[in-house]
């Protein structure tokens, strides 16, 4: 190919931590982007020695470090879209922020990653407040999990008043759109993603998957939602296409190790294509 017929790339970046075990963080991401058509790009904030088990140990990069891959790419290729995973502390935290603001990256999905499925703490508990305060008003979306929003807000959420009640608390923080994800509410048949702009609440169900499958879910719905935004779809749009992306990979998760197993990132291309 020559210079001149290139075709434009879309590029999206994810900022997370690498889970060694391939299903959840920067390999979750990096698979997901691959199959929606976006060229992947990736700054890592640590790496954990992680498996199907659980994780067994966690090691931060220095804030210096993250900063110099931020500059890499902020100086050379500049993404379409950006997500942030596990950013472990308040100084990468800052790290982050700052740098989101002197690039300019404005199309920003936060998935405020807290806590890994068996219980490890992926965020120390002091950096919530930074998350606030520094990365949630540069965000266009922020996609946190029932617990997740539950220490964002301080409330309890049970039932679907809370759940909006919650989102608009959330909202106010300075999100453009929250989703509030349903894949911790076990009652019902179906599962309920929360979908709220400032005005409308919009409420995204599929069938909850009897499965244990599900490590990484949040990973591989917030990069799906990225990969959308970066080929220029608007939100809403975005989020069908993620939902139904994650909906194909929690029903034909894969069954590897011996605890909970990854969710399959091939299952959407492969029924596009036919192949299930
Ligand atoms: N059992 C399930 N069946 C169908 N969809 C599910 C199921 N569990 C989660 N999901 C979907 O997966 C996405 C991620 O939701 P979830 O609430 O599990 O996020 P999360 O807790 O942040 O994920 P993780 O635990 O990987 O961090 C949502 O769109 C949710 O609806
Ligand atoms: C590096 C990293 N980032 C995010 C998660 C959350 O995923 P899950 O809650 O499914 O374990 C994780 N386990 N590891």
């Amino acid at each position: 190919m020559t210079d001149s017929n290139r075709t434009k790339v879309i590029k999206a970046l994810t900022v997370a931590g690498s889970d060694s075990g391939g299903g959840a963080g920067i390999q979750a991401d990096l698979k997901t982007f691959q199959e929606l058509g976006v060229y992947g790009m990736s700054a890592l904030t640590a790496v954990t020695a992680q498996n199907t088990l659980g994780v067994q140990g966690v090691y931060p990069l220095e804030a210096e470090a993250v900063a110099a891959q931020l500059d890499s790419i902020g100086a050379d290729l500049t993404p379409d879209a950006v997500k942030t995973g596990m950013l472990f502390s308040s100084g990468l935290i800052r790290t982050v922020a700052q740098k989101f603001r002197q690039y300019g990256w404005t199309k920003l999905v936060v998935d405020p990653v807290m806590v890994a499925k068996g219980g490890s703490p992926l965020l120390q508990q002091e950096a919530v407040q930074a998350l606030i305060a520094h990365l949630l008003p540069l965000s266009l979306v922020i996609t946190p999990n029932i617990p997740e929003a539950e220490i964002l807000t301080g409330m309890k959420i049970s039932g679907m008043a809370d759940r909006e009640a919650a989102a608009r608390l959330v909202h106010a923080m300075g999100p453009r759109y929250v989703i509030l994800k349903g894949g911790h509410d076990e009652e019902g048949a179906q599962v309920t993603d929360l979908l709220y702009d400032g005005e409308q609440f919009i409420y995204l169900q599929s069938p909850r998957i009897a499965t244990r499958h599900t490590h990484g879910t949040g990973c591989t719905f917030s990069a799906a939602l990225a990969a959308g935004l970066a080929l220029g779809h608007l939100v809403p749009q975005a989020v069908h296409t993620a939902k139904a992306f994650i909906q194909a990979a929690i029903e034909d998760g894969l069954n590897i190790g011996a605890g909970h197993g990854p969710t399959n990132h091939f299952a959407y291309q492969n029924r596009l294509r036919g192949q299930r």
